[in-house]
């Protein structure tokens, strides 16, 4: 099988370098419109696809963002192993602005979005005790390093609703939880793409402390977009270190993510709604095909 990358790119990563060919993608889905065109192409004989998760311009707000069309387009057009690109705040004193998180864990506190590509005629439950992929996690850590920023290999992100930023009490809370990092786009993002098959490695590059540390101001827009400038450069330095550390031709992945649905699907065949069927082709066509 070929390797296909996908990037998600988060707050101000609207674009990437170096793609050969490269197209923007116009991709319709039976789940709606993804964020933007995406831009598919080549990196050092790599497929490649990127898009830009608010859209160019920051369209959407992390509510709005079309998490169920994103990762169908990303499967429709043949990806195997998604990369998200986030900007983040930092819940401990250790993980500080500019450095790169390698998050592996989530606890998803957000609750206004369509959380699942299955449902009524058609139910599935997904493991997601370890809901990133070790491989993918580890080619991004490695390409982060080679950036020279500073790494930090493993992390709990708290996905938050927002758009407004924590309160006080909220952040003192996710930190006594253990939580690493605070974000709003992760989730539902990762558990669809478990449900897609996808392998989905989530690189969250800091911006600031939240609110909780008493050294710093408060989150601060012009401050993060500040640190963004910064990152953003690293974060598509990172994105050009992947093909060589994913290779061309993609073996099967080690820890199942390409065959999460293998004993997923609940609902007998002859109780299966047609219509979720039909609008699940991308996403589950191969358990369903057979
Ligand atoms: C720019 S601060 C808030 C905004 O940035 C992050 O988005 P993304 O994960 O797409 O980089 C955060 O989750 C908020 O949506
Ligand atoms: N402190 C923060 N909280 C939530 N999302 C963020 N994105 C960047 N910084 C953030």
């Amino acid at each position: 099988m070929q390797t296909m990358i996908g990037v998600i790119g988060g707050s101000g990563v609207y674009e990437i370098d170096g793609l050969q060919d490269a197209v923007w993608t116009k991709v319709e889905t039976p789940w709606g419109t993804p964020s933007d065109e995406i831009l598919v192409g080549k990196l050092d004989g790599v497929a490649m696809a990127f898009l830009p998760r608010h859209g160019r311009g920051h369209v959407h707000s992390p509510t709005s963002v079309p998490y169920r069309a994103n990762i169908d387009a990303l499967k429709r057009l043949g990806v195997t192993d998604v990369v998200s690109v986030s900007a983040c705040g930092s819940l401990r004193e250790e993980m500080a602005p500019g450095d790169f998180v390698i998050v592996d864990q989530f606890i998803d506190r957000s609750f206004a979005r369509e959380k699942s590509f299955f449902g009524t005629g058609c139910v599935a439950h997904v493991a997601l005790g370890k809901p990133t992929c070790p491989r993918l996690s580890a080619a991004c850590a490695d390409a982060a390093r080679a950036t020279g920023v500073t790494v930090h290999d493993s992390g709990t992100y708290l996905c938050m609703e927002g758009p407004q930023f924590s309160t006080l009490a909220e952040s003192l809370l996710y930190k006594s939880w253990g939580c690493h990092v605070i974000g709003m786009t992760n989730m539902p993002e990762a558990k669809l793409a478990r449900e897609a098959e996808l392998c989905y490695a989530s690189v969250a590059m800091v911006t600031d402390y939240d609110c909780w540390h008493p050294h710093h101001d408060e989150v601060d827009i012009s401050a993060i977009i500040a640190t963004l400038t910064g990152n953003a450069q690293h974060a598509r330095n990172l994105v050009a270190g992947l093909p060589q550390r994913l290779g061309a031709e993609r073996a099967p992945c080690p820890h199942g993510c390409d065959r999460a649905l293998d004993h997923a699907i609940m609902t007998a065949p002859a109780k299966r709604d047609p219509e979720l069927l039909a609008k699940l082709d991308a996403v589950a066509g191969r358990v369903l095909k057979g």
